[in-house]
């Protein structure tokens, strides 16, 4: 990941337009793997759903997604509402 590259530090001069495209194209990358990375989770998170319901489980279980967004608390606030976002996926149109 990214290993053509320099190491990059915080005071180092912005970087050329070479490696500005070097660094979209590792953007492009991480985008195309995060939202593969959501549509599984969202599935994944339906089938468990779907299952525990059709059991006559509850539709949710507030202790996952209190782990859930303690997990993505590290990113602050705007990690929180990730959080929640890929819970609302998870949950379906239904689930809204
Ligand atoms: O872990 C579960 O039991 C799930 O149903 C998955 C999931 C999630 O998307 O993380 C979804 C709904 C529940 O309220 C809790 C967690």
């Amino acid at each position: 990941m990214g290993d053509a590259l320099p190491p990059q530090h915080d005071t180092d001069l912005p970087a050329s337009e070479a490696e500005i495209e070097e660094l979209r194209k590792e953007i492009d990358r991480l985008d195309a793997e995060i939202l593969a990375a959501v549509k599984r989770r969202s599935e994944v998170s339906q089938i468990i759903g779907r299952t525990r319901m059709a059991s006559g489980g509850p539709r949710l279980v507030h202790n996952r997604e209190m782990k859930v967004l303690e997990r993505f608390s590290e990113l602050g606030q705007e990690g929180h509402t990730l959080a929640m976002l890929l819970l609302r996926l998870g949950r379906g149109p239904l689930g809204r």
